[in-house]
């Protein structure tokens, strides 16, 4: 049996009184589960994700409501810093601290929490989260160095090594690899399954071929709605709404 990892019930948002962003969106996600939230531009799925981490708080007029639930805890009602120590976030662009070294990127979130370790414990963070996401034999050499000399793809690699160093129960990633080319995609994308294992993954993409190569489950948006969501071989195979049909037939978007 898969466990709930996160229940959306009923969440809205609004940038603006006049629009919401998202509307009233229920639905579940499971634990060790690649979700993928699809849809056209502007539909309302990097503000979905952004507020499973709270993210969206960053602009002050934003209106939310309805509830996220976190291992069962409303998030809202947690701690905002525990909430992003548990649900880590990767952006579409990859944005390492360029003034910090490799190892002290990896180690950024724990800085931000106030967290303090030993010498001992850094190492090992720093040396289990490279090795998870294939850099270490890369960059062992070249920990203390700034990550400017990285390719575009193993700066991506280093903010999802610096993500998953704190733990999360989560890991969200908006468009992680729409700025990298083809091959650094495909290693991004065989990590998250690699992941998967450990860590529950939601993920925003334009690519419905991503979508289909690498999500379990799929949620397709329109206009700030949940229009459909499922396994996302059924979704793609036999869709029920006809907007979904219409997307996923390259009809628009
Ligand atoms: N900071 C903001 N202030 C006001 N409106 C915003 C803001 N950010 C997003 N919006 C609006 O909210 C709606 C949803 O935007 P959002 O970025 O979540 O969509 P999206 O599906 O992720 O789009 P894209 O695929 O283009 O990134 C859009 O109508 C957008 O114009």
């Amino acid at each position: 049996m898969e466990n709930l990892k996160l229940q959306i019930n009923d969440l809205s948002v609004a940038y603006t009184p006049e629009k919401l962003a998202v509307k009233h969106v229920t639905t579940g996600i499971l634990e060790r589960t690649i979700t993928a939230i699809m849809g056209p531009s502007g539909c309302g799925k990097s503000t979905l994700l952004r507020a499973i981490n709270r993210m969206h708080e960053l602009y002050p007029d934003i209106r939310v409501t309805g509830e996220i639930l976190l291992d069962e805890r409303n998030i809202f009602k947690m701690n905002p810093m525990e909430v992003r120590r548990m649900a880590g976030m990767v952006f579409q662009r990859p944005n390492p601290f360029p003034t910090m070294s490799i190892y002290d990127n990896v180690l950024a979130g724990y800085k931000l929490n106030g967290i303090r370790l030993s010498k001992a414990q850094k190492d090992e963070i720093v040396e289990t989260s490279l090795t998870s996401v294939g850099l270490w034999s890369e960059v062992r050499d070249s920990l203390f160095r700034k990550g400017g000399f990285l390719s575009g793809g193993q700066q991506q690699r280093l903010c999802i090594a610096r993500a998953i160093a704190l733990k999360p129960e989560v890991l969200l990633m908006d468009e992680p690899t729409s700025a990298l080319d083809p091959i650094a995609t495909h290693r991004v994308e065989e990590l998250m399954l690699e992941l998967k294992k450990e860590f529950t993954i939601v993920i925003v993409t334009h690519n419905m071929a991503q979508a289909a190569r690498i999500s379990d489950y799929s949620l397709f948006m329109y206009l700030g709605e949940l229009v459909e969501s499922g396994r996302t071989q059924t979704l793609f195979t036999t869709p029920k709404d006809k907007r979904t049909e219409e997307y996923l037939s390259g009809q628009f978007g």
